[in-house]
């Protein structure tokens, strides 16, 4: 039966593939940093244009949908999913790596709940996945690995951007109590929509992160479940892609056991009113790396 997505899948894709570009070029120059919700949770020029490439793009081909973009968001618009298309949009997952030139930085655009698309443009991988249609990255099917036993795992997660000490603390506590299920390692890309990639392409187990924003994980979510994977709230349950929590694993089991090992809490939710994110947009000043 025809998809009557395909058409605007295909543009997702030609539009990750252009901001790969972007961010390549990007990296052969030097990028003015400045921050927003701390002291360490960066942005570029580069995110700011990326993101703006990419709607500007889609609003020109489907001017009723409506966006979530990381960076738009930052500069005071709405987190709120509407009935409408919306397109959920994370410009440069990875902007500290961006920032230190290291590997692995990603785009990620997905269409609630039809398409999700991540460019890994470093790599040249284009990972992708349409609603019970399956996963692929570079055209090749995706599958999630068969190790159900945590001890055998490999288990992925990041720090996230707040160095509240309390935070940091129940962060390392849930990092201790995984290391000592034990696992066989831990491991962080760097961006949540990679670490969820790696998990839809069975190189690692799991992942987890408290902290993570609906941007972060839109996208990958469709790849870990159309790739046989589980997605659930850090407390089980469903997950809920505005509470800023999420476990994606290859299956429930890992899921479960991870639930029982996490220290919860709750941040401020995206679709909070945005007083209420305690995002104090501190733009210190610009500097050029
Ligand atoms: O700000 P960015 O580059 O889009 O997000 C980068 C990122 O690593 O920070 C989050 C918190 O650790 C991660 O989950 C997320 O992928
Ligand atoms: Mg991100
Ligand atoms: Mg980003």
């Amino acid at each position: 039966m025809a998809d009557p997505w395909e058409s605007t899948m295909d543009h997702a894709v030609a539009i990750a593939r252009k901001a790969g570009e972007v961010v390549r070029d990007a990296l052969r120059g030097d990028r003015m940093v400045t921050t927003k919700s701390s002291a360490v949770d960066l942005v570029t020029q580069t995110d700011q244009k990326v993101e703006q490439l990419i709607i500007q793009s889609v609003k020109e081909k489907f001017p009723t949908h409506r966006f979530i973009g990381e960076e738009s968001v930052a500069a005071g618009e709405s987190c709120i999913l509407s009935d409408s298309p919306t397109w959920i949009i994370d410009p440069i997952d990875g902007t500290t790596n961006f920032v230190h030139t290291h590997l692995t930085v990603t785009s990620t655009l997905d269409l609630q709940v039809e398409f999700g698309v991540v460019y890994s443009c470093i790599e040249d991988k284009m990972f992708t996945a349409r609603r019970g249609r399956g996963a692929f990255c570079n055209g090749e099917p995706l599958q999630v690995s068969q190790q159900k036993a945590v001890e055998q795992a490999i288990v992925a997660t990041e720090f996230g951007s707040d160095r509240d000490p309390e935070v940091v603390d129940k962060i390392f506590q849930s990092l201790r109590n995984v290391l000592c299920l034990p696992v066989h390692g831990v491991r962080g890309a760097g961006s949540a929509a990679m670490n969820m990639c790696l998990v839809a392409s069975g190189c690692v187990e799991a992942y987890y992160e408290i902290g993570v924003h609906v941007w972060d994980v839109a996208a990958a979510s469709l790849i870990v479940s159309e790739a046989g994977g589980v997605l659930m709230d850090v407390e089980g349950g469903e997950v809920d892609l505005m509470s800023r929590r999420i476990i994606a694993a290859n299956s429930k089991t890992v899921a479960e056991r991870l639930v029982k090992t996490i220290v919860a809490f709750s941040p401020p939710r995206d679709d909070a009113a945005p007083s209420d994110r305690c995002e104090d947009s501190t733009h210190l000043s610009a500097r050029k790396v």
